[in-house]
């Protein structure tokens, strides 16, 4: 599947690509399990019939009051955390697409764009790297062309990416380079034209030269954490320090036997971590407390329907 429409979905085949429809039975009211860019589907006809099992899923929060998870991308084996190298380090922002992405069970990379306006790659690499705990970490530029062919190389044939990361950071210009043509129109190109990104209904899912997938919906550019999973393997090395702390609950400010305080005391642990992490669990409690209260909701709204469909129910026989 390389793109989702209202109602009908892209789809790409051994024939080419296809525009098909879901079949009724995949409609799913929570968006789970609907059919997600990335997904493969069998089709009978014209129509989609089934979505074979994920290995992986990338899930988001829907924008607005509700808490439903949304499958941005389906399958994905490496999720490319993108940051730029030109501007302020931003180690914080990545540590916070670095959580969403051990979420959803593909594997992260770091991809450090714009080496090209870098005076020491090395150093900020090295910097990014000693955060993203056993994540790769590599430094490319879209305009020189460094770098690629070691990300090319991590790509691989058959293996499905997505990019995520902040807008600007030069996520286009970086598929573009990637595909060798022009399928994702950068920010220059929307300027010069006046029109927006989603203008456009360009493919979401590129096949690239390599053999690899690379999706690219803008649904993974606005991400919120759906759960904590990803949060504590983001931040191994607080998470570990806090299970050494002498009381289970502890909180890491003030109580005794606290491992996390000790390590920042003694310079082990960067105190910016223990704030990152902190601000992550929060919004990841935040969601999940938003999760239980839209289940109970369904719940009711369920028990209503219910009581109702047997209200107008005719007299029956006994
Ligand atoms: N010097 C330099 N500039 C780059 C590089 N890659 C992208 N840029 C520039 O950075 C700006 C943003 O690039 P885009 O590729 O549009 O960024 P994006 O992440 O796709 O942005 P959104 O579409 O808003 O999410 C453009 O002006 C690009 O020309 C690079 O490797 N080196
Ligand atoms: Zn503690």
């Amino acid at each position: 599947m390389t793109r989702v429409d209202r109602g009908r979905l892209t789809v790409l085949t051994a024939d080419g690509e296809r525009r098909v429809h879901p079949a009724p039975a995949l409609h799913d009211p929570d968006g789970i399990d609907s059919p997600a860019v990335g997904d493969w589907v069998a089709l009978r006809g014209e129509l989609a019939v089934a979505v074979l099992p994920r290995r992986s899923a990338f899930t988001r929060t829907v924008a607005g009051r509700t808490s439903a998870g949304q499958v941005v991308a389906a399958n994905l084996d490496l999720v490319l955390v993108v940051d730029a190298l030109a501007g302020p380090t931003r180690a914080r922002r990545v540590e916070r697409y670095l959580a969403v992405a051990w979420a959803s069970g593909a594997t992260p990379v770091v991809v450090l764009t714009k080496a090209d306006l870098c005076d020491d790659v090395p150093a900020a690499v090295a910097a990014v790297a000693e955060d993203a705990i056993g994540v790769d970490v590599l430094a490319v530029s879209a305009h020189t062309g460094e770098g690629l062919d070691a990300l090319r190389a991590l790509l691989g044939e058959g293996r499905t990416a997505a990019m995520v990361g902040p807008s600007g950071v030069g996520k286009s210009s970086l598929a573009n380079a990637l595909a060798g043509a022009e399928v994702a129109p950068t920010r220059d190109v929307r300027e010069a034209d006046g029109r927006g990104r989603h203008t456009t209904t360009s493919r979401e899912l590129h096949l690239l030269p390599g053999g690899a997938l690379l999706v690219d919906t803008p649904g993974m550019r606005e991400l919120g954490l759906y759960d904590d999973e990803g949060v504590d393997t983001a931040y191994a090395d607080v998470a570990e320090l806090a299970r050494e702390c002498r009381f289970r609950d502890c909180e890491h400010r003030t109580e005794p036997g606290c491992a996390v305080a000790a390590a920042i005391d003694d310079g082990r642990l960067d105190p910016a971590r223990l704030l990152g992490w902190r601000k992550l669990q929060a919004e990841a409690r935040r969601q999940e407390l938003r999760a239980d209260a839209r289940a109970r909701a369904a719940e009711h709204a369920r028990v209503r329907a219910l009581h109702r469909a047997y209200r107008t129910q005719p007299t029956r026989v006994r």
